[in-house]
């Protein structure tokens, strides 16, 4: 459609190709942010309650485009739902370094007992003001040893065919991860309600 871009309102490079890559089937310019956009500070208490802080301010920049946010992160059940909204930041340091310490504080804890959730929530935003959400989820548990090359928390995320996140995604790009399963369910959403627009 003439004249609207999709606007990805994120500064991580990972997540920002991951969207492109399932937003590229939408029939509009895909773009990033500018370099010199403020971070948003994550305050909100859930998932959807951060991805909208992103979309909101972004939408201030880009009020005639599609906005798409996203924010994501890992729950444990035997520690209440914890790291939640703070998975990218509850301690200093890197996320391998924040597996560390989850780890540390689940030891003893059996693995029936480790179960976990990734979740991700996208939040759209369109230029007639309406917002829309999509949420993916991925269960798995946390695995009980620590492998050699801890990089992040997909190291520690055991999957029910035994093989961490990351390990299984050397092989095959999983159609059940949370994000993809939020981010096809938010590309359906944009074809929607440019169908709508254009009918
Ligand atoms: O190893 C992983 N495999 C995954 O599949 C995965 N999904 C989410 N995460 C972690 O969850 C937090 C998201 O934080 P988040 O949504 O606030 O993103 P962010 O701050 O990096 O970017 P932005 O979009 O806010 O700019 C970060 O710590 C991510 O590493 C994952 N880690």
């Amino acid at each position: 459609m003439i004249g609207i871009k999709i606007v990805v309102a994120t500064w991580n490079k990972v997540k920002l190709e991951q969207i492109q890559m399932v937003l590229k089937e939408v029939p509009l310019e895909i773009t990033s942010l500018s370099k010199d956009m403020e971070d948003v500070e994550e305050t909100a208490i859930t998932f959807k309650g951060n991805a909208r802080l992103k979309i909101e301010t972004v939408k201030r920049y880009y009020p005639n485009d599609i906005i798409v946010g996203e924010d994501s992160g890992l729950t444990i059940d035997a520690l209440e739902g914890f790291p939640g909204v703070k998975t990218a930041r509850f301690s200093h340091g890197s996320d391998a370094d924040r597996a560390q310490l989850l780890m540390d504080r689940l030891k003893g804890v059996p693995l029936s007992k480790r179960t976990a959730q990734f979740i991700s929530v996208v939040a759209l935003a369109f230029p007639d003001g309406k917002v829309l959400h999509s949420q993916g989820t991925m269960d798995g548990w946390i695995a009980k040893d620590i492998p050699s090359r801890l990089k992040g928390y997909g190291d520690i995320f055991l999957l029910s065919n035994d093989k961490v996140l990351t390990e299984q995604l050397e092989h095959t790009i999983s159609p059940y991860d949370h994000r993809q399963i939020a981010l096809f369910q938010a590309k359906q959403l944009i074809i929607d309600w440019l169908e709508r627009k254009t009918t």
